[in-house]
């Protein structure tokens, strides 16, 4: 049996009393697009928190390729292959696009070598590589205070490429994108996981985006797993259409 790039073990996190995660255990094959959908509060940040090492279980494991990394700092998870993207961007503002893309390369490569005009270069280079990636490279040189929530949520995504990740975590990455830009936002994302050949988690509310894109569904309910699976079953599932989507 192979290994499972990320494997949950029984996870147990609370705060004040509530259970965040209240016994989880979720595995990811390598390569799959697996979508995440609970109702509000029901723990589904706090699981990407705890893949990330933001914050640490009282009880339970996560493991990446079979080694244990709930213990480590969230830099060195981050270096061993899990990247984040978040809800709201996390962009320098102030700065042009390819200046906050340089940077990430930058951190990555370690910082000093960014100020050697040789290597400025090469950073440049690949800031370009991973905005052409995301269909960016015409915006390069514009401030990211002036992109539109669509271009921003890719911008934040080629900035976890950056890293060169195994597994790209990524938290409602259609939210705040109006309904016109939200698939093609997804097909864009879709083509660069596949380029470069990244297995992805993403947590969703919108059921259209999940039903089109994932090729499988993980319900949250109260810190907990209640289904897995396709989601032209899972979202047929009648507990999953009355708890998650609102629909009796
Ligand atoms: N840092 C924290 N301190 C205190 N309580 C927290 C913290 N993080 C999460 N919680 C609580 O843990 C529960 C799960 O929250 P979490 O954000 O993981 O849910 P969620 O499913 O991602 O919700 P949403 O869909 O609204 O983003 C909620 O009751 C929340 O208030």
């Amino acid at each position: 049996m192979t290994t499972p790039l990320l494997k949950a073990e029984n996870l147990q996190v609370a705060f004040a009393g509530v259970k965040a995660a209240d016994g989880v255990n979720l595995e990811i094959a390598e390569g799959e697009f697996l979508a995440i959908i609970g109702p509000n509060g029901s723990g589904k940040t706090t699981f990407l928190n705890l893949c990330t090492g933001y914050i640490r279980p009282l009880a339970g494991e996560v493991f990446l390729d079979g080694r244990p990394i709930t213990r480590l700092a969230p830099r060195t998870i981050a270096r061993q292959g899990i990247a984040r993207a978040f809800q709201i961007p996390q962009l320098f503002t102030d700065q042009r696009l390819i200046d906050n893309l340089m940077l990430a390369v930058a951190a990555r490569r370690g910082i000093w070598d960014a100020f050697r005009p040789l290597d400025r270069r090469t950073h440049r280079d690949e800031a370009m590589q991973l905005l052409s990636m995301v269909g960016l490279e015409d915006v390069a040189e514009q401030s990211a205070a002036t992109l539109p929530e669509g271009l921003r949520k890719l911008a934040d995504i080629a900035i976890a490429f950056a890293l060169k990740p195994r597994l790209l975590l990524l938290d409602e990455p259609t939210s705040g994108v109006s309904a016109i830009e939200r698939f093609g936002l997804m097909e864009t994302l879709m083509t660069a996981l596949r380029q470069a050949r990244v297995t992805a988690l993403f947590v969703e509310h919108d059921m259209e985006v999940v039903e089109r894109y994932a090729d499988r569904v993980v319900v949250w309910d109260q810190g907990r797993v209640m289904a897995d699976g396709k989601p032209d079953i899972v979202l047929k599932d009648p507990r999953v259409l009355q708890n998650v989507v609102g629909v009796a």
